[in-house]
């Protein structure tokens, strides 16, 4: 293969340098070429209002796939939580990495833990799933807790925990390790609790789908394991008709007995931001061996939380 520099178009953010860093530095190590950073730069990343305005995530992965589809850039790294579940036909994801930690977490002053939060406590997050896991959680265990919506990227977000404007936020494990900061949560989320979004820590790796060299190197730093479970997340979001923005939970994760890995479980969950309606199923059967039947584990998860009345709790949408 050619020892032509390889083009990773990025974003220019904290979390998306750093995570095209990690990702640069393994793609150079099995193509053996080196790999040059490309920032895109996004009317998303320019303007806040504007990135309210256009909807969302979605706009980034937008412009990283157009410079994609121009030819401007060879590869692009996206987190697989921002990704739409519909693909390209021209575009190819050809790596999901091994995925960070899935959960959620909180950074609270004082370093509290999230069952020692006072009595009015007020806790910031941006994401309908959040609120409305949270908001279902206090209720049924008698937690006095408000949620406040919040936005901005993670500086602006621990900026009100350390302002005293709020008493904690919520944020993703993954994305604080990322960008070194992980040293900052106060306390994990356990999934059993609140269910990521689907896909939350894993990273896709796209590129064009008549890159067959390239598909073919990157297809090394594919981990087949977080690429079933989270096809299986994606699927059931997708046969949700949700967006990436809708209150919807997802994780796949193995069952093992002792060091067997005997089945894999789809967890759910769809609520209102409230918490006052929630429906959380899962499913556990034999870990899918085909991108098919990981598609079909979602759907059939899906299918049952539409009967008990999912669709009805999926009205809402982040701002
Ligand atoms: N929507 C923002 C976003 N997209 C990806 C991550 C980092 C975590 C990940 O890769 O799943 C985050 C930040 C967050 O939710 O705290």
């Amino acid at each position: 293969m050619s020892d032509k520099a390889l083009r990773l178009g990025t974003r220019r953010s904290r979390l998306a340098m750093a995570q095209s860093g990690q990702v640069a530095e393994a793609v150079s190590r099995v193509t053996g070429r080196p790999v040059e950073l490309v920032e895109i730069t996004t009317y998303g990343d320019v303007s806040r209002e504007a990135l309210a305005q256009i909807g969302g995530t979605g706009v980034f992965v937008t412009a990283l796939r157009d410079a994609l589809l121009k030819g401007e850039v060879d590869f692009a790294v996206h987190s697989l939580k921002d990704l739409p579940t519909t693909q390209p036909d021209e575009l190819v994801v050809a790596a999901v990495p091994v995925r960070e930690d899935p959960r959620d977490v909180i950074v609270a002053r004082d370093a509290l833990k999230f069952t020692d939060l006072p009595s009015g406590a007020r806790i910031g997050t941006g994401s309908p799933r959040r609120m409305a896991q949270l908001n279902a959680y206090a209720r049924s265990h008698g937690l006095d807790i408000a949620t406040v919506p919040i936005r901005g990227n993670v500086d602006t977000r621990i900026g009100f925990v350390r302002s005293g404007e709020l008493d904690a936020v919520v944020l993703a494990a993954a994305g604080l390790n990322r960008i070194g900061r992980g040293d900052e949560v106060t306390d994990f989320l356990s999934v059993d609790t609140i269910l990521p979004a689907p896909g939350q820590g894993a990273l896709a790796i796209e590129c064009t789908a008549d890159n067959a060299d390239l598909i073919a190197a990157l297809a090394e730093l594919d981990d087949p394991f977080t690429r079933i479970a989270v096809t299986a997340e994606r699927s059931l979001l997708a046969a949700l008709e949700a967006g990436c923005s809708a209150p919807v939970g997802a994780l796949a994760d193995l069952l093992a007995d002792g060091q067997i890995v005997k089945e894999m479980r789809l967890r759910g969950v769809v609520g209102t931001t409230d918490g006052t309606r929630m429906v959380q199923l899962s499913t556990t059967g034999p870990v899918p061996e085909t991108h098919d039947g990981a598609m079909a584990l979602g759907r059939e998860l899906a299918a049952e939380m539409l009967a008990q009345g999912a669709a009805g709790l999926m009205g809402e949408r982040a701002q």
